[in-house]
């Protein structure tokens, strides 16, 4: 008796543990199908984030050093540099690939992979030479100091005066001290044309990058991890490696896998291969390859939501405020260092992700209240995504979100109009609303093709339409699917269904969907007015035209209508040099 219940648990243990593989194999393909053929696709032919008019040549892999070139047509900022990457490698074992992709936000290692990547730029010495004048005057001609709001042109010059550096190439090839830990460098040789911006000056702008821009495409090819733990499952997984290099020869049909779809095409055919020699679990500290600039209130919460959900995306907590906070004006004038604030406070926050994981930063004050300058000096190539929407119901949202945290006591129209019946243009919930000045300042340094602009109107009604347009710009493979997002009655928004890994939906908290004050018809007809101009210069900017900036009457007829490539503009911007979306 006792010898059959000996066996008995013998069978129900040898069982269990044979279920738990399974389903542990069986998550981690169901739970990232694409995210596993983009990884082979990486493996493959090394596809990166493709820019228009860019080109990159790279032979990066384990245990090699990886030189990349990195050209872009039409330069008109030109910028050599070399730099020194040693990272710590990280195997991961299926709980940190799980966790990886949930995208938690941990902080842990932080410390040594910004030691790592503070080593990347350890070469660099103080020798400030920059000269752009013409970037200088250009922001000073475009940017606006209206009441309380600082003023970055001041914070640019200064900044461009103190932190700017020549280019230096130095090769260095880091060896750790632990011996237990193979480890590889990438010594990753960029040359960086910028395409053509009319605002860059092509002779003088030398600037320092902090970054190419591909922190989060490149694997620097460590693999393996100090903890013996790693190491032991490392080697169970090598083992398990020989096991299934057997079947690999076999087809699906003749292992009577065909309709064992759920296990993912290629697990069977080409199983550990994917698991040991591909970098995609390996985790780091990467800087965002994406910020989400704003517009405040006009949806940017709904946006970083559902992209979190993306498997290649993950967003760093909260708002980090990088940008507008921990590296404004007054950070320059103590002499605060620009890279050194990156590495000390910005990567650190970043969650640990993948190669294949983009991570990013959604703060809608980068649009309006910091330097696209020190953006781009950290990433020349980062993307950047504007929701935009109606300047008038953006107005009452963020009022709302005041009053409901008791910054505001009195009703809109107090702080909206002034005494006189004007529109109080010092209120920050009203200036903010114009969003051509901060899109010029964006545009005067980065090229049009990064950036994307989203209307709400549209986001709120076609989200999978928005999200799919969105993946195509970040270049991430095609994810979202009608079955993610449900319509939430309660709110009048469209919210998170489920993803495949899991129900991890639903709606964002309460005070993302306010009330609004109701205005009367003079009051919104008196503040589209206001805005009426701006909308039409921000769409002329842009090259494109947006539902939620175009003001209609009563009767549903344009105010007056606008028209693209408005000529009252075209002494200020040169509308040929944008791209329509
Ligand atoms: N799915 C979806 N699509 C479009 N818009 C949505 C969505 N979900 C929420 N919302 C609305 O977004 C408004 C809040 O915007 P933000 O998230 O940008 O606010 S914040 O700046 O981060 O505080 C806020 O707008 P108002 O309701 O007008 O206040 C939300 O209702």
């Amino acid at each position: 008796m006792k010898k059959f219940v000996c066996i008995k648990n013998a069978v129900i243990f040898a069982f269990t543990l044979t279920t738990l593989q399974t389903i542990w194999f069986q998550s981690m393909i169901w739970k990232s199908p694409r995210n596993i053929k983009s990884v082979m696709e990486q493996q493959s032919s090394k596809k990166i984030l493709d820019i228009p008019g860019v080109e990159i040549i790279s032979q990066s892999g384990p245990d090699v050093i990886s030189k990349s070139t990195v050209n872009v047509t039409d330069s008109a900022v030109k910028d050599t540099r070399s730099t020194d990457e040693t990272k710590e490698g990280t195997t991961n074992t299926a709980e940190s690939v799980h966790e990886n992709f949930r995208r938690t936000d941990a902080a842990n290692n932080a410390e040594s992979i910004h030691e790592n990547i503070k080593s990347m730029d350890g070469t660099s010495e103080k020798n400030p030479t920059y000269t752009t004048e013409s970037v200088h005057q250009n922001i000073k001609s475009t940017n606006e100091t209206s009441g309380s709001r600082t003023n970055i042109v001041e914070g640019i010059h200064e900044n461009i005066k103190s932190t700017d550096e020549p280019n230096k190439s130095t090769n260095n090839i880091t060896e750790t001290a632990d011996k237990l830990i193979e480890m590889s460098a990438l010594t990753n040789t960029s040359t960086n044309n910028i395409t053509e911006n009319t605002d860059i000056d092509t002779e003088n702008t030398n600037f320092e990058l902090l970054s190419s821009g591909e922190t989060w495409q490149y694997n620097p090819g460590v693999i393996l991890d100090p903890k013996p733990r790693n190491r032991l499952i490392k080697s169970i997984l090598d083992s398990l490696d020989e096991l299934y290099k057997k079947r690999a020869n076999k087809s699906r049909e003749q292992l009577g896998l065909n309709g064992a779809m759920m296990f993912g095409p290629d697990f069977y055919t080409q199983p550990m291969d994917l698991f040991k020699n591909s970098d995609w679990w390996v985790k780091s500290k990467r800087l965002p390859g994406l910020l989400v600039i704003g517009v405040q209130k006009c949806g940017t919460g709904a946006l970083k939501n559902f992209l979190n959900a993306h498997p290649n995306m993950a967003s760093s907590p909260g708002e980090h405020h990088f940008f507008n906070t921990f590296y404004r004006e007054s950070h320059v004038d103590e002499k605060i260092k620009l890279k050194d604030q990156i590495l000390d406070v910005y990567l650190p926050s970043m969650p640990k992700t993948a190669e294949n994981v983009m991570a990013f930063d959604k703060t809608p004050e980068y649009f309006d209240m910091s330097d696209p300058l020190h953006i781009y000096r950290m990433n020349p190539r980062i993307k950047l995504i504007i929701v935009i929407c109606d300047p008038v119901r953006r107005s009452q949202s963020s009022y709302a979100h005041h009053y409901s945290a008791e910054r505001y006591t009195e009703s809109y129209l107090k702080y909206a109009i002034s005494k006189n019946g004007s529109v109080n243009t010092e209120e920050s919930f009203i200036f903010r609303g114009r969003y051509d000045k901060a899109l010029e300042r964006y545009l005067a340094i980065f090229p049009r093709e990064q950036i994307l602009i989203l209307d709400k109107a549209y986001f709120k009604t076609h989200p999978l339409l928005v999200m799919n347009q969105v993946e195509s710009f970040l270049n991430i493979p095609k994810f979202f699917t009608r079955y993610m997002f449900y319509y939430d009655g309660k709110y009048g928004y469209f919210c998170l269904a489920y993803t495949p890994w899991g129900f991890r939906g639903g709606c964002q908290g309460k005070g993302k969907y306010n009330t609004h004050a109701v205005l009367a018809e003079d009051v919104v007809k008196k503040l589209q007015l206001y805005y009426k101009p701006f909308n039409d210069r921000f769409m002329d900017l842009a090259g494109s035209e947006y539902q939620s900036l175009i003001y209609q009457d009563i009767n549903g007829t344009e105010f007056e209508k606008h028209t693209l490539w408005n000529s009252k503009y075209s002494n200020t911007y040169d509308n040929t040099k944008t791209v329509a979306f």
